[in-house]
């Protein structure tokens, strides 16, 4: 298979707006081939017109604006939950947090009690069934992190030296029996439970909650080709594999560049005072108010895009690209990273300067950490508003310190979604300010 690198934004506007149809399709990787294998709707599948029926669903069931708003506790309630331990861990002093777990853990929680009423992670979920997709989550996350030569040197499928496939037929019997016994648990339940409301908004762990596997299984009764147990599967697998790791790792790249740049935390702090004030938390209704917050999110997504090269995209026809003919079958990565640090199209590239969003720096197609055209990103809202909730949350009720008087090493490591290298590790302790409205949390 040939492949095309592009790193232009005229180069991504001609793939996304003239090319559009014709890099709609994904290449056949192995993670897709395998894990997806038997989910004919998955997203990331490369066949047919499977993807069109997932992101229909993603689109009206999980993050159209009805489902965001009856969604919209669990988001807080997780936000909160993270205060609330923070806060008693401190008790008022300052103290040390990995803060790459927590946010992994507000991140996972949001989507697992979205998709399924489950929180997996956190101390308080110690149970075997959490264990069981914890493991399952972070094998997902180390075979997909590693690349595997044989998607990009044929010859290598055949030998499969770095043992990846085996892995992943594994994982994916382990994968697909969790997520059926998932299904299962809540179709009998509905049984029993003749009269809930599916747009009623779920209530806490203890209450029954509408999730998003009851939507589908409702559905599932009217329509039940769009909505089979694979579809509903694949579409489990999508979200947990494409929605998590992306905003954690975000967040935690966000709160290590503030650590780093206290003068951009301090401007932070300022801004939520004034729009929201110390008596009561932030919640999503104040995020459109919050545009400094949202220009720190959007500088952190600049220098370190979780999918630095996009999710790879095929051509399904032979095009012409920048003047060049691209064959049929062609796949297409497009390296945001170097985009996005390009001193060409950004002043003072390397350096972190939210204030740069003020002014419109980054209209067009330089900032595109979410892709474009038809294969976008549909969880761009969702992402963002966790995201921005949960930052400002934190910097609004702690002040944050970094731990020695060191720099924090923002060396990128490999994985899944652009990680840090190192952990992050920060001291925090509550507000003066803001301590009486953490104890009543
Ligand atoms: C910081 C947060 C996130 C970032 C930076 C991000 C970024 C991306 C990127 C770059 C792509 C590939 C686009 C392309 O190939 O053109 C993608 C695809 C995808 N994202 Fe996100 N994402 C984030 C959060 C989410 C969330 C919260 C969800 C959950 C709804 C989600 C679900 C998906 C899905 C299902 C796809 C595959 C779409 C397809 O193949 O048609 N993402 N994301």
């Amino acid at each position: 298979m040939e492949v095309v690198v592009v790193s232009s934004p005229l180069a991504v506007e001609e793939c996304f707006t003239k090319n559009d149809i014709t890099f709609a399709n994904r290449p056949k990787l192995l993670a897709g081939k395998i894990l997806n294998y038997d989910y004919t709707a998955v997203g990331f599948s490369p066949y047919g017109e499977h993807w069109r029926n997932l992101r229909r669903l993603i689109s009206l069931e999980l993050v159209s604006a009805n489902r965001l708003t009856m969604f919209t506790n669990i988001r807080q309630e997780e936000v909160w939950l993270l205060l609330k331990q923070l806060f008693q861990n401190s008790r008022g002093e300052f103290v040390p947090v990995n803060l790459k777990s927590k946010l992994a853990d507000v991140s996972f929680n949001i989507m697992t009690r979205m998709i399924a009423g489950k929180r997996y992670f956190g101390k308080d979920a110690a149970d075997e069934e959490a264990r069981q997709f914890r493991d399952i989550m972070s094998e997902i996350v180390e075979v997909h992190g590693n690349s595997n030569l044989g998607d990009y040197l044929p010859v290598f499928q055949w030998l499969d030296i770095q043992g990846v496939a085996k892995r992943m037929v594994k994982l994916r019997k382990k994968m697909d029996e969790f997520f059926q016994l998932l299904i299962d648990e809540h179709r009998k339940t509905n049984r029993n439970e003749s009269n809930i409301s599916l747009d009623e908004p779920s209530g806490s762990n203890k209450e029954r909650k509408k999730t998003l596997i009851d939507v589908l299984i409702s559905l599932q009764e009217t329509e039940p080709a769009l909505h089979s147990d694979d579809t509903i599967k694949g579409l489990v697998l999508a979200l947990v594999v494409a929605g998590t790791e992306t905003s954690a790792t975000t967040m935690e790249w966000a709160m290590a560049l503030l650590l780093n740049h206290p003068e951009a935390m301090s401007k932070a702090v300022a801004e939520i005072d004034a729009h929201v004030g110390q008596d009561r938390l932030l919640d999503e209704q104040d995020l459109p108010k919050l545009t400094y917050l949202q220009n720190i999110i959007n500088e952190t997504l600049r220098l370190f895009p979780p999918v630095p090269l996009l999710v790879p995209h095929e051509s399904s026809d032979d095009c012409t690209l920048c003047g060049f003919d691209i064959p049929r079958g062609t796949m297409l990565l497009v390296n945001l990273w170097t985009i996005h640090r390009d001193p060409e199209l950004w002043v003072d590239a390397a350096k972190f300067v939210p204030e740069r969003f003020e002014t419109g720096e980054g209209e067009g197609y330089k900032l595109i950490p979410f892709g474009a055209g038809r294969r976008v990103c549909p969880g761009v809202n969702l992402g963002r508003r966790v995201m921005a909730l949960a930052l400002g949350a934190l910097i609004q009720t702690f002040e944050w310190e970094r731990v020695g008087k060191e720099e924090i090493d923002l060396t990128e490591g490999i994985g899944l979604s652009m990680p840090k290298a190192k952990p992050l590790q920060a001291l925090c302790r509550p507000r003066p300010a803001t301590t009486k409205l953490l104890s009543k949390v």
